[in-house]
């Protein structure tokens, strides 16, 4: 055996060591394996070695080995699906168009519960228990649809008592009016209640009530006459709320009609009474000076001013009705303005046939305007005993008079018409959906009763919950997630509309940067709470929130005005006419940045462009920084600070107030400040003789401040 030259190469674990490793080299530069967890092949016991538990990444590394895989280029290699943002709450086009298609291919799916057949042979109970078990299944169907073909339903009525209301009334109304809001009149349309009525009795009829009418303008609502017509629907243009300004007016007249004649009446008694006292003091002095005809001509301007006054009285009398024919023809011309228009052109294009074009173009315009007419509250009780069928029921206590029913979803409007149908105000109206809970009868006339049904959801389609916020059905009050709502918003109306409507800015993305054009939810939604100043307790961000109800109640309620347009029309189109910025009041531009409005003219006046960032004081920081740190304007940005020190802070009250035991009182028990006391040393100290700078020096705290870190002796436990 050689003799080893080193210590360091001998010995047993050296020679196992050398006996394992035989053959094999350390990697030189260059030579570095493809992943950390990569062998060679080297000794089998490494292969054989069992792996019973593996972490993800080890688990990772293992698989890419296996695989042959270089996954440090697969990193890199980014796919980018969409650049533009999405709102996961939201439906992108071709989706939205999408389930449309779907949303058309299952409406027959779509139906109400039907009461179970029953005769004079069943029990209370029995037909309770069926009534039970259909509507069970009924229930149990919708669910199944929705669940199979991943459609999303409103949130339908599951309670079968407001169902039985539903069955009532349809039991006992000739005619079936469905009211529907004007701007969404097929989401609220349930084309399988009208199936229902007419398999209940043949005889019934339905109708198909669009109120809010003053939403739509004429064009959409021939647009709308002209799908009804093709559908082969009946239907009708209402407007409650105008027929209750109509009729208000109408009450406003009346009463000051009546208050004229009173006064005019007054004033004639009056007059009557002067021209007997003129009679008699004129008898008078043709007795004394007969044969003087002086008297009869100082009679004539007398009776001619008082015939001037009440000719006045009269021409105002008639002068405080012509607001309302002018109303009604100004209302009546807006309409007509636009199709005689367009009738003229007509009428130019054939002037060989003139005579016969312009009747024809006439009779048109009186088609039309039957068709698309918002018609007034008489005109409306005039159909509706137009449509109503006579259905004669000898068995029928109520037989021979007119039964009308008034279905529809909560917040379309049904108490409001039956209130201007009743020209009073018994049902009683408010903006939150599910008012009426019980159906009510209403005589109307002794031969015309309504039946008001509660609003109930009918089982539809939607295709997003925002869809359904933005239709009244679910409540805004109770949301948690906004954007989908408020996106759908930004989406129907255009910006410059929203910005002209609350007076704002909505700051987009440009295109390069993945914008549309069109306002984000959360843009729009941090644009209008800054504006309004709507910010979160504690941490002063826009509270987005707070902003997304306001916005969402001003879309239900028509401020923000969109109207769905019949199937096959493009939206935008046919909301032109809402859309045109002149139709909006110019407001004064709310600041919809949290930049202080005077760091805008500190910008300009410094001619610096407002994003430059050299951080040197210049630019945006530095308007910024000037505006905050001015001691006026301090208070107003400050973090809101609440509780005794916000007080302090705002110098809102004083010290003494705020900390009242600091107070002292005097002998008798009155109040002496901190100031008073002071002085009170200082004259207790002056009376002893010590004056000047010492006594100002021991009366005064300042002084004794700079002791404050030296424990000082109490006095108490000496000796
Ligand atoms: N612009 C407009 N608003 C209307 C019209 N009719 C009703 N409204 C408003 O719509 C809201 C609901 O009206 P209601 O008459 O209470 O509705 P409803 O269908 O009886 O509601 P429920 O009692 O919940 O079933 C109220 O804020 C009304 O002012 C209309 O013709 N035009």
């Amino acid at each position: 055996m050689a003799i080893p030259k080193s210590k360091k190469n001998v010995g047993l674990g050296q020679a196992i060591i050398k006996a394992r490793f035989k053959g094999r080299s350390r990697p030189k530069d260059g030579d570095e394996r493809l992943h950390s967890t990569e062998m060679e092949d080297g000794g089998s016991w490494t292969r054989l070695q069992s792996v019973t538990q593996e972490g993800d990444l080890e688990s990772f590394l293992s698989t890419a080995e296996l695989a042959g895989t270089e996954f440090t280029a697969e990193k890199l290699n980014i796919k980018v699906i969409s650049n533009q943002y999405e709102n996961p709450f939201m439906l992108s086009a071709d989706k939205e168009k999408e389930t449309l298609e779907k949303h058309q291919e299952f409406k027959s799916h779509l139906t109400v519960p039907r009461r179970p057949h029953w005769d004079e042979t069943t029990t209370g109970p029995e037909l309770q228990r069926m009534e039970r078990t259909s509507f069970l299944d009924w229930r149990r169907g919708l669910a199944t649809l929705a669940e199979r073909e991943t459609l999303l339903l409103t949130p339908f009525e599951r309670n079968i008592e407001v169902w039985r209301q539903l069955w009532r009334v349809i039991e006992r109304s000739h005619l079936v009016v469905q009211i529907v809001d004007a701007r969404n009149p097929l989401f609220f349309r349930s084309t399988d209640l009208e199936t229902y009525v007419t398999e209940v009795d043949p005889r019934k009829k339905n109708l198909l009530l669009i109120n809010k009418a003053d939403y739509l303008t004429v064009k959409q609502r021939k647009r709308w006459a002209d799908y009804f017509d093709n559908e082969g629907i009946r239907y009708t243009f209402f407007s409650a709320a105008l027929a209750k300004e109509k009729q208000e007016k109408e009450q406003a007249q009346r009463e000051k009609m009546e208050e004229l004649a009173l006064q005019l009446a007054e004033l004639k008694a009056r007059q009557s009474d002067s021209d007997e006292e003129e009679e008699e003091e004129e008898e008078e002095e043709e007795e004394e000076a007969t044969g003087n005809d002086k008297g009869a001509e100082t009679k004539e301007p007398a009776a001619a001013e008082a015939s001037s006054t009440s000719a006045n009285k009269e021409s105002k009398e008639q002068g405080t009705q012509e607001p309302e024919v002018e109303e009604e023809s100004e209302e009546e011309s807006e309409e007509e303005s636009e199709e005689e228009s367009e009738d003229d052109d007509d009428d130019d294009e054939e002037k060989p046939n003139k005579t016969h074009s312009h009747w024809k173009a006439i009779k048109e315009v009186e088609k039309d305007d039957e068709r698309t007419r918002i018609r007034d509250t008489k005109e409306l009780y005039e159909l509706l005993v137009k449509e109503t069928p006579i259905i004669d029921d000898p068995r029928n206590p109520l037989n021979g008079i007119m039964s009308i029913g008034l279905v529809g979803y909560p917040n379309v409007g049904k108490s409001s018409t039956i209130n201007a149908l009743l020209g009073e105000h018994a049902v009683s109206v408010s903006a939150t959906p599910g008012k009426t809970k019980h159906f009510q009868t209403i005589h109307l006339t002794p031969k015309m009763i309504l039946c008001d049904c509660p609003g109930l959801v009918f089982p539809s389609f939607a295709t997003t919950q925002g869809d359904m916020v933005c239709n009244g059905v679910l409540p805004i009050d109770q949301l948690r997630e906004f954007t989908g709502s408020v996106g759908l918003v930004a989406q129907r109306l255009p910006r410059e509309v929203l910005e002209a409507i609350y007076g704002i800015k909505i700051a987009v993305l440009s295109e390069e940067e993945g914008g549309t054009g069109m306002p984000t939810a959360e843009e729009f939604l941090i644009a209008y709470a800054v504006a309004r100043g709507f910010t979160k307790a504690g941490q002063g961000n826009p509270d987005e929130s707070r902003a997304a109800r306001y916005i969402l109640k001003d879309y239900v309620n028509g401020k923000l005005l969109y109207c769905a347009p019949p199937p096959g029309d493009e939206a935008l189109e046919f909301n032109a006419e809402h859309n045109q910025l002149d139709r909006f009041k110019k407001r004064k531009q709310l600041p919809t940045s949290r930049l202080p409005a005077t760091a805008s003219t500190y910008i300009n006046m410094n001619s610096v462009t407002p994003l430059s960032h050299t951080g040197s004081g210049t630019g945006k920081t530095a308007a910024v920084d000037s505006t905050f740190f001015k001691p006026e304007r301090r208070t107003a940005y400050l973090p809101k600070v609440t509780g005794k020190m916000a007080l302090d802070i705002t110098g809102g009250m004083p010290r003494v107030q705020l900390f009242p035991h600091q107070q002292r009182t005097d002998n008798q028990g009155g109040y002496v400040s901190r100031k008073m006391r002071k002085q009170g040393i200082q004259d207790g100290l002056l009376d002893m003789g010590i004056e000047g700078g010492i006594a100002g020096a021991l009366g005064n705290k300042k002084h004794k401040k700079g002791k404050k870190n030296i424990k000082q002796r109490s006095g108490g436990g000496l000796f």
